[in-house]
């Protein structure tokens, strides 16, 4: 397939040491925009891995699909590390103005991005795959120390968006919406949380897509214990960056308050005597 100019979706693959599970990531999303019913053209498509000098044979492998006639390009990063910093590096050099960001393990099934990306629109300028939606299961084989782990991370950011599943790593968004946002948090996991509330995606604003979350299909998960008091640094921003305004505000109104009550309970200030 070659080629063309005219790309108008572009799919962010974060990437480390992933080389198992690139050659199927994609070859079976280009067999998906392939198809007869896909909404989105697979001419129009392209897809980048943003890999992190993993030299495991990933960017050879990347090679050897474009020979084939693959859109799919690799940037290799020698100098910066992670995953929120990776996705935010795709976006950047997205061609597309609708970008979707996918796991490489297969974790996220290839076979729902035509949909994820179709459902970007001017109105839609965001869409969350959602792990719980109605009609989806996780995969039984997910473990269920991962499972508790997703609910309280979860149950922890609902005071920030009323999205089903900010957590997901399966997300897309229109390339104006993204670029709204500032101070992007480069060192977390959760990107789409974060563009959420700094890119002030609104609630009508976000399509929801169910999808069922699968086990890892090569090699192993980055999750670790860093991760995850890096999220809960990365909540605590959050917080202040929502909700900063209004504490200020409640600090004030309550001084204001306490002044204006013991002025009060004082009573009027008793009048001058007067001498000749
Ligand atoms: N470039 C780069 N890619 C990374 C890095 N760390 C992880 N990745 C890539 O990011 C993707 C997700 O990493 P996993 O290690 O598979 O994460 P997970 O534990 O399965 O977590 C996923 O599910 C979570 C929901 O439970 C999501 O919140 C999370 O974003 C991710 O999608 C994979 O493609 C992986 O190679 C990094 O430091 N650099
Ligand atoms: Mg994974």
């Amino acid at each position: 397939m070659a080629s063309s100019p005219y790309i108008q979706y572009s799919v962010i693959v974060p990437a480390f040491r992933e080389n198992g599970n690139i050659r199927p990531l994609v070859t079976r999303i280009f067999t998906a925009l392939k198809r007869i019913d896909s909404p989105v053209p697979a001419e129009q498509t392209e897809v980048i891995i943003v890999d992190d000098n993993s030299r495991d044979g990933s960017a050879e492998t990347v090679q050897a699909l474009q020979q084939e006639g693959y859109n799919v390009r690799i940037i290799v990063r020698t100098t910066e590390r992670g995953l929120s910093s990776a996705v935010v590096r795709g976006f950047q050099e997205a061609a597309g103005d609708s970008m979707l960001c996918m796991d490489a393990d297969l974790q996220h099934p290839p076979e729902y991005v035509p949909t994820m990306l179709a459902a970007l629109t001017p109105h839609h300028t965001f869409v969350l795959g959602t792990r719980y939606g109605k009609g989806v299961e996780m995969d039984k084989d997910w473990p269920v120390h991962r499972r508790i782990i997703s609910a309280g991370a979860r149950l922890l950011a609902l005071p920030l968006t009323t999205a089903s599943d900010p957590m997901s790593g399966f997300f897309g968004v229109r390339k104006e919406a993204f670029l709204k946002a500032r101070n992007l948090n480069s060192q977390g996991f959760k990107i789409a949380l974060d563009l959420l509330i700094k890119a002030h995606i609104q609630p009508d604003a976000i399509a929801e897509v169910p999808f069922s979350f699968g086990v890892r299909a090569e090699g192993e998960s980055k999750l670790t214990g860093k991760v995850m008091i890096k999220y809960l640094e990365q909540l605590a921003e959050l917080y202040w960056y929502r909700f900063s305004g209004l504490l200020i505000f409640l600090v004030i109104f309550l001084l204001v308050a306490f002044f204006v009550l013991v002025r009060a309970w004082l009573g009027p200030p008793s009048p001058i005597s007067q001498h000749k």
